[in-house]
């Protein structure tokens, strides 16, 4: 019986969508007559210590990381689970992501007062969002919105609806689903009106390169064509040296083959760049086979119209 330690942060979130990875991964287990045994254990991260100061002053999204990759070098715990959106694009020397099981709803959603629809809210409503990429977009649909930062957990946030006078607050619908939370939802936004995060609703696992027993079992759970996508994605987001606290956004599904001609393999990426009050918005889409080119393909045709003027302006 091989006993893996799970590192996870101590956020309902984090110890919600861990719980479910290692129910699917005891399933998974039990299917193929292995023997495995998990145990969670909660982790403080500096990032949990300072949620309500501004992360982009202190170091941005690899603070949540950090200390649970050291626990996992050290040998402390044996796995985390993590949102692909918060993976940093390189992981440290001896540790792989070992699956990027299948993705669930990759849409921003909004959470109003009163249950209305994104084009129901009164004119200059409030709207709670600390994310560049959520503010541009919505000021760019409707640029009467008074963005406002708002910071925490997702339950934190859902609170603070109430409790701030917010008249909508955006969140990812992939966290409130892990959460059982959709009833919440008053609305979901298209792709079209504001693009995902990078990796938004996907899930990785990470663990050490060398531990072959776990991996053998996470290489059961991972999803291809998930995987594929997210990698488009992440590519385009390395090319532009994209970090969280900058306005980037990219989906990349896998097209029907109706849509492409009989060919299964067609991946389509979009692209996208703003400036943080929306006026300035750089959008492509590409199709093809190979998600790192096709992530290239994106970014550069993107730094062809000037993206990389747009971020150092933000970068400041
Ligand atoms: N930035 C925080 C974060 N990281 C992952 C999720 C949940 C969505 C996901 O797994 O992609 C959230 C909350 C949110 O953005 O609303």
């Amino acid at each position: 019986m091989r006993k893996i330690i799970v590192g996870s942060r101590q956020s309902a979130l984090a110890l919600t969508q861990t719980g479910h990875v290692i129910d699917a991964l005891q399933q998974i287990a039990a299917s193929q007559g292995l023997e495995f045994e998990f145990e969670v254990k909660k982790i403080v991260t500096k990032g949990d210590r300072i949620l309500d100061v501004t992360l982009s002053k202190v170091g941005g999204k690899g603070l949540f990381v950090k200390e649970i990759e050291q626990a996992l070098i050290d040998g402390e715990i044996d796995m985390a689970v993590h949102s692909m959106k918060d993976m940093p694009s390189e992981l440290p020397e001896g540790l792989v992501n070992g699956a990027i099981p299948k993705r669930v709803d990759p849409r921003d959603c909004i959470i109003t007062r009163g249950d209305k629809g994104l084009d129901d809210l009164p004119q200059g409503a409030k709207i709670g969002t600390s994310s560049l990429r959520r503010a541009s977009q919505l000021k760019a649909y409707r640029p009467d919105f008074d963005i406002q930062s708002i910071r925490g957990n997702i339950d934190s946030r859902l609170r603070k609806l109430e409790t701030e006078g917010f008249d909508a607050i955006m969140l990812a619908a992939a966290g409130l689903e892990r959460m059982g939370w959709t009833d919440r939802i008053s609305a979901y936004l298209p792709a079209d009106i504001c693009l995902p995060a990078v990796g938004q609703g996907a899930l990785g696992i990470e663990c050490r390169g060398d531990d072959l027993e776990l991996l053998g079992l996470l290489s059961l759970y991972n999803d291809d064509l998930t995987a594929t996508t997210v990698i488009a994605e992440r590519t385009f987001l390395a090319e532009l040296n994209g970090g969280c606290q900058v306005p980037i956004g990219a989906y990349a599904v896998r097209l029907h083959p109706s849509h492409s001609g009989q060919d299964e393999n067609v991946i389509q990426l979009t692209g996208m760049v703003a400036s943080p009050d929306g006026i300035t918005m750089l959008k492509e889409t590409r199709q093809g086979h190979d998600p790192v080119q096709l992530g290239i393909a994106v970014a550069d045709e993107l730094k062809r119209r000037g993206a990389d003027q747009i971020l150092a302006e933000v970068r400041g």
